[in-house]
């Protein structure tokens, strides 16, 4: 590994080790950053990394957003003059180096050395790597303790988030919520059977509600079980809202906005008939694939749910598109791309699917409105006004016979309410499920 201190050779040499996983990390990070891309699609577009490489790619990525507001405000402790004008990308880089530098298991050397590579490398920060050199010695040298001085709960989640947070929630659990957004999250798994031979097989453990977690996961699909289609990545607030619709074995169920597929596989699995429901194409694709992995099978339909004509169906689950506020933990670009402004958009496309959900059930039938959001307007407030506007819907309140381990997280209303900070079990890195929102209603006969 060079040191941050060698002389710079002259003509071109070979790339360091872990480079590649670096450069794809800073880019990615300065995509979200810039141009609000998802995690997700800042990483896709890159041309193929080595499995272990693009993991290691990903973490970096993923702890840079997460401890974005303290990573920031270190760095402009350091940097006197500010970041320069003229090299916005220098920010990532230095974001990136850091986070690895206090939050991640990689030599101070390798990471400074890699991130003042990565500098040279580029025509736009070329003229940093100096600066880059410096700054990133200095984090190595005196940022831990600096680390001190910074609350990550008052700059690593956006002010208009905590303050909804703390107006819904107050400030023990708003407080409790940032700071398990800080942890990063196990690897959980929804299995097809036998969840004990699975946590075995993955040194994993089993939850209450069924869910396999895994502490040390590593590239999923080099797991074992992956490639063989035993079990699906799924948190396990995301496994509650398909089980709420009881045994479905036989019935025929629409799974509205269905993709990638989490929901839709347990249903098949369950036995159901399902009819898996998506605007999006290019999600259906992904959905289509992971169901032929599992060999399991549903109905895929490419349509817009709110005019989709269909059915009736003896269950619907409506997993609405949201914020998906509640899922910081695991995609942590979510806090700094979405704007207040989206809530009231998406609850409005919510309020338009619920109501058409309602319609596709038979008379009697069951329906399961999810949302993996914090906020009420996308999940307590839909509901009420569903049950104001359609005196054909009535709620059937979640409770015992659903099973304790769901039963406590049930609201005064009878509907499901996880936050990001419950299930506290020991260890940050054991504990936490995603925030969901969950109904039961019956279309009365
Ligand atoms: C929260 S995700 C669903 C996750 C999925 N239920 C699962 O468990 O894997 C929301 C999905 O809704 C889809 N969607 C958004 N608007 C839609 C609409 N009007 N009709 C149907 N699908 C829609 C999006 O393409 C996205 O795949």
């Amino acid at each position: 590994m060079r040191s941050p201190n060698r002389p710079n050779p002259t003509g071109p040499r070979p790339a360091a080790p872990g480079l590649e996983a670096r450069r794809r990390a800073a880019d990615a990070l300065d995509r979200v950053l810039r141009s609000g891309a998802s995690m997700d699609e800042a990483l896709q577009d890159a041309p193929a990394l080595e499995p272990r490489d693009r993991a290691l790619a990903f973490h970096i990525l993923a702890v840079s957003l997460r401890r974005l507001g303290t990573l920031r405000t270190l760095l402009a402790g350091m940097l006197e003059r500010g970041l320069p004008r003229s090299a916005p990308r220098l920010e990532a880089i230095l974001l990136t180096g850091a986070a690895q530098i206090l939050f991640m298991d990689v030599p101070d050397h390798a990471a400074v050395g890699l991130a003042v590579d990565l500098a040279r490398s580029d025509r736009s920060t070329g003229g940093y790597a100096g600066l880059a050199n410096a700054v990133l010695r200095r984090v190595a040298r005196e940022g831990a303790a600096r680390l001190a001085d910074i609350d990550p709960l008052a700059v690593d989640t956006p002010d208009w988030l905590r303050r909804r947070w703390i107006d819904t929630y107050g400030a023990d659990t708003a407080a409790a919520i940032a700071a398990i957004h800080a942890k990063e999250p196990a690897l959980d798994i929804s299995v097809k059977a036998d969840p004990e031979l699975w946590a075995e097989r993955l040194s994993g453990e089993v939850l209450p509600t069924g869910t396999v977690r895994v502490l040390q996961a590593g590239p999923i699909r080099a797991l074992p079980g992956f490639a063989e289609g035993a079990w699906w990545v799924q948190d396990a607030a995301a496994a509650l809202p398909a089980r709420l619709l009881g045994p479905v074995a036989g019935l025929r169920v629409a799974d509205l906005c269905a993709a990638p597929g989490g929901k839709t596989a347990q249903l098949a699995a369950a036995g159901a008939q399902v009819t898996a429901i998506d605007r999006s194409g290019e999600r259906l694709v992904r959905l289509k694939e992971n169901l032929a992995r599992l060999n399991l099978a549903a109905t895929c339909v490419a349509a817009d749910a709110a005019t989709y004509q269909g059915g009736p169906f003896d269950a619907v689950l409506l997993d609405a598109p949201c914020t998906a506020t509640g899922t910081l933990r695991r995609h942590p670009d979510i806090a700094w791309s979405k704007r207040p402004q989206d809530i009231a958009t998406l609850a409005a496309l919510q309020a338009r699917l619920l109501d058409r959900a309602l319609d596709l059930v038979r008379p009697g039938g069951l329906l399961v409105y999810s949302t993996c959001s914090l906020e009420r307007e996308e999940g307590e407030d839909q509901i009420a006004r569903l049950l104001s506007a359609r005196p054909d819907a009535e709620r059937v309140p979640i409770d015992a016979k659903d099973g304790a381990a769901v039963a406590a997280f049930t609201t005064p209303q009878g509907d499901l309410r996880t936050l990001p900070c419950d299930w506290m079990r020991g260890e940050p890195e054991r504990s936490g499920l995603d925030g969901f929102f969950a109904a039961r209603l019956r279309k009365r006969d």
